[in-house]
């Protein structure tokens, strides 16, 4: 045997007995993964499925809602898997399987994909793991306390105002108002000014570099995570979109830096702020050993914030608008309820009181986002072996809950694709599976800002209503959804606005 043989045999060894252990857990990894459903759809090596994936954002998210949704019909399986470049991606359908990975205290570890919003939101709530994720979640807790609920929702009543003053001009010189763009400027100058204590008036400077930036940022990083090729920081970053990547970054860093550092300022000179904003609380706040938070802590706060407080509330409200201006008698009922609580008077502000009296108005809100949840899919990483409906699933498994097809899961919900308020007035909620309709997550890691959004919902959407009535002219069938972070329309809607007065 040549000595080269004999280094090559010394050297394979060495590396076997070195890594045996890891060896040997991948190809148990790998023999469990192969015994679970996936659909009957071509795989190959290296690429899995994601050959599929080509096109842009609206054909991505209806390839995978397509699938899903025939899959389920076809099998009625709870999960699948599917091949996302050589990673193997299990999908939990069903409120059965999604419970495993939601209610459970041991998987709350976020999945590889949310790595590449790491750049941006550092480990903040959204994508931080472990102790670092309990001590924040403790930590900014009381940012949602009803008192301070209170002052986010006078921030929504005038940005609100705001946003009716435009509408209204536009209406009364015939423009067409763009309801996505109108809905989705006002929240953004709702959660600037509520996370940040400062707005960028986006209503009015709709070319603001920081809105711009947060936009394009937000497709560069959906587009790196369903392509396995630009994974590679290194690779990456040499590339033009990785230049852009960056420039985009520092200017988000930037604008949230400033604001935070003249914050501390004000609060070192102790100048007394008109409300609390979120970055109050966090200047505040001490950690169980007696610790500030830093300047880069509060940032990724900040950031995650920005990124998750804004463009969800958006998109709701934007698919909330057109069910209704399709569905007339569920019109009626709003404007009913909305003429009971506030009679003729279409320019008051709605205090807390009134805005828990839209009931009618919530389940609304509530089935727009059974149909469209603003955030279609979630993604965690198993820390344990465990069992799903039947099925023995790894420790390291990337764990997604596709809740979008749960929420048209046939299994789960009758008739899935009509639009019924109804399924969530009290009499038929009862006894309702609490993992059917999980629009904002379940359990421990649940939407921190879901009250805040649901009340966001009801100020917009009820001060639009008082004044006029929405028609919405496209069909169900026709609208193309973009859906990798945020489920949203591809193309403008066509909602048109007539007063109520002159109906
Ligand atoms: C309709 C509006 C909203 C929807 C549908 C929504 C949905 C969700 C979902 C599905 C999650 C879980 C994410 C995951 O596991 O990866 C989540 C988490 C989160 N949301 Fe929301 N969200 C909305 C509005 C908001 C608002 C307004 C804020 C802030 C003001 C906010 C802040 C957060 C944060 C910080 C987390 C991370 C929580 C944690 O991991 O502890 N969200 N949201």
């Amino acid at each position: 045997m040549s000595i080269v043989v004999l280094a090559a045999v010394f050297l394979l060894s060495t590396l076997l007995v070195t890594y045996w252990k890891e060896i040997k857990e991948f190809l148990r990894f790998r023999k469990m993964i192969a015994k679970l459903p996936s659909p009957n759809i071509p795989t190959y090596p290296l690429i899995g499925h994601t050959y599929n994936f080509v096109g842009d954002a609206a054909y991505f998210f209806h390839y995978i809602s397509s699938m899903a949704k025939q899959y389920i019909m076809e099998t009625k399986n709870k999960l699948t898997i599917i091949w996302l470049g050589p990673m193997p991606l299990l999908m939990a359908l069903h409120p059965d399987t999604a419970e495993v990975i939601l209610k459970s205290s041991k998987h709350m570890e976020k999945s590889y994909v949310y790595t590449f919003l790491h750049p941006w939101l550092g480990t903040g709530l959204l994508t931080a793991g472990g102790e670092k994720w309990k001590q924040r979640r403790r930590l900014i807790t009381p940012s949602f306390h009803f008192d301070i609920l209170q002052d986010f929702v006078d921030v929504m009543n005038e940005q609100t105002q705001t946003m009716i003053s435009k509408v209204d001009e536009k209406f009364k010189s015939g423009q067409k108002v763009d309801i996505n763009k109108v809905v989705t400027m006002c929240a953004l100058d709702i959660i600037c000014e509520t996370a940040m204590g400062k707005t960028v008036n986006a209503q009015s400077n709709y070319d603001s570099a920081y809105v711009k930036s947060l936009y394009r940022l937000s497709d560069i990083i959906q587009l790196r995570q369903k392509t396995p090729i630009l994974w590679w920081d290194f690779g990456f970053e040499k590339l033009k979109i990785g230049l852009e990547h960056k420039d985009l970054l520092r200017v988000l860093h930037d604008f949230t830096k400033s604001v935070i550092t003249q914050r501390m300022e004000t609060h070192k000179s102790s100048k007394v702020t008109k409300r609390m904003a979120f970055l109050d609380v966090l200047l505040h706040a001490v950690t169980e050993d007696g610790e500030k938070l830093s300047l880069s802590d509060i940032q990724e706060e900040v950031d995650t914030f920005m990124f998750e407080g804004h463009d969800t509330t958006a998109a709701a409200m934007t698919w909330a608008i057109y069910y209704i201006g399709s569905h007339p008698e569920v019109q009626k009922r709003i404007h009913d309820e909305l003429d009971k609580v506030f009679g003729d008077d279409v320019d008051r502000n709605p205090t807390m009181d009134e805005l828990k009296r839209l009931q009618y108005l919530e389940q609304v809100t509530k089935e727009a986002l059974r149909l469209c949840p603003s955030v279609p899919l979630i993604a965690r990483v198993t820390t344990e072996d465990c069992e799903m409906d039947g099925y023995l699933i790894p420790k390291g498994t990337q764990a997604a809950i596709f809740i979008y097809a749960l929420h048209h899961n046939p299994e789960v919900w009758e008739e899935p694709e009509r639009f019924d308020p109804d399924r969530f007035n009290k009499e038929n909620s009862i006894g309702r599976n609490p993992f059917a309709h999980i629009a904002f997550s379940a359990g421990p890691r649940n939407c921190i800002g879901q009250r805040f959004a649901l009340l966001e919902e009801k100020v917009i959407i009820s001060k639009l209503l008082r004044r006029y009535v929405v028609v919405s002219h496209n069909k169900k069938e026709d609208i193309r959804m973009e859906g990798d972070l945020i489920l949203r329309p591809a193309d403008p809607l066509n909602i048109s606005l007539k007063l109520r007065s002159d109906v």
